[in-house]
């Protein structure tokens, strides 16, 4: 097992989005805390890459800090964000926000709040294309109503005419991702995208991003806590947890055979891993608050494989077990951990 300097192994060419020893620290009462430490991720042209952990590992915060939507001085970032083989790290608020929605955009768990209940949603389309393209009011409309078309809104045409109100939560869900594809950007974070839909509607959607990923020829960063969604959608995956990457390495592998503890627990929760009549497993104990992680392995006090003495006797680096496989565990590479393919 080789120790790597850096977490993940990042290749900074050829992808659509390379994100390099990215840190971000809050100001809070009691003072700095750095809720996102050090993550590298790299996405490649067409592809998908998951974004894995539990509610507090720091998915959303470098999901936004990606955005550019952290900012303000109770805030710190540090690292590198490339997009196309661009620094957006440093970019004035008027540049990122140019990008945002032309090269890169995001749909998030709740779409009812990013819409503006004041307006149609064809008019909402239309604003982004009009904003970003510059075409006149007519044309943004009539592409608007083709994005309708594309995100499956039957007769787009006079719904397009509606507002958000008079659609369901699953519509809406489609209607963000017309407003996020609206321009055609190259990377689509998507930040639960369909926690809050019914299992139905959920599958549907995911097919549907399957679909338009194709279509649009766009890259997606995924963010969920659910592994099973995971298996439907990405090609790569990120397990996160209190703030850092813990296991990276491609779907297949991470379902046959994780190699950290974290990803073994989150593999056993899926409903479907569980044989008829077992019983579904879920990890003891929650994500530690960013205050209280300790300098050692973050997950020692929830880990079924844990050493006392080996475990919690400094910082774990990320390490190569595999080309394209890293993993922060001291133990890895020992253990036979479950997967459950
Ligand atoms: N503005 C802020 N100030 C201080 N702490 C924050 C701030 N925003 C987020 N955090 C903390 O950062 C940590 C990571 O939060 P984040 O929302 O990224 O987690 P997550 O993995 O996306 O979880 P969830 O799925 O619940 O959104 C949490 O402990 C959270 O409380």
């Amino acid at each position: 097992m080789t120790a790597i300097a850096a977490e993940t192994p990042v290749q900074t060419t050829g992808n659509v989005l390379s994100v390099k020893d990215l840190s971000v620290e809050f100001h809070t009462e009691e003072g700095w805390v750095r809720v996102v430490d050090n993550v590298n991720l790299s996405l490649g042209a067409g592809m998908t890459l998951g974004l894995v952990g539990e509610s507090g590992s720091g998915k959303t915060v470098t999901s936004l800090a990606i955005m550019g939507l952290i900012a303000g001085k109770n805030t710190r970032l540090t690292g590198s964000v490339k997009l196309l083989g661009r620094e957006l790290v440093g970019l004035s608020e008027g540049e990122l926000s140019h990008l945002r929605g032309s090269e890169m955009a995001m749909v998030f768990q709740e779409p009812r709040r990013s819409l503006d209940p004041a307006f149609t949603v064809g008019d909402q389309i239309a604003e982004v294309i009009r904003r970003h393209e510059g075409v006149s009011r007519k044309d943004a409309f009539a592409q608007a109503v083709e994005m309708l078309e594309k995100v499956g809104i039957p007769d787009a045409k006079s719904r397009a005419k509606a507002y958000p109100h008079q659609f369901s939560g699953g519509m809406c869900q489609r209607v963000m991702l017309a407003i996020a594809l609206a321009c055609k950007p190259k990377l689509l974070i998507a930040d639960e995208p369909t926690t809050a839909l019914d299992v139905t509607v959920q599958k549907e959607m995911l097919a549907l991003m399957n679909q338009l990923q194709a279509d649009f020829d766009v890259s997606i960063l995924f963010i969920t806590h659910d592994l099973g969604v995971v298996a439907e959608m990405c090609d790569d995956v990120n397990v996160m947890y209190a703030g850092q990457v813990v296991e990276s390495t491609g779907l297949y592998e991470l379902f046959e055979t994780p190699q950290h503890p974290y990803t073994e627990g989150l593999l056993a929760a899926i409903p479907e891993s569980v044989p008829r009549g077992g019983r579904l497993r879920s990890i003891p104990g929650a994500v530690p608050a960013p205050r209280e992680w300790p300098v050692s392995c973050r997950f020692f006090a929830r880990c079924a494989h844990a050493v006392p003495g080996r475990c919690d006797e400094g910082p774990v680096d990320l390490a190569m077990v595999q080309p394209g496989h890293a993993v922060r565990c001291v133990r890895a590479g020992e253990l036979e951990l479950k997967g459950i393919v």
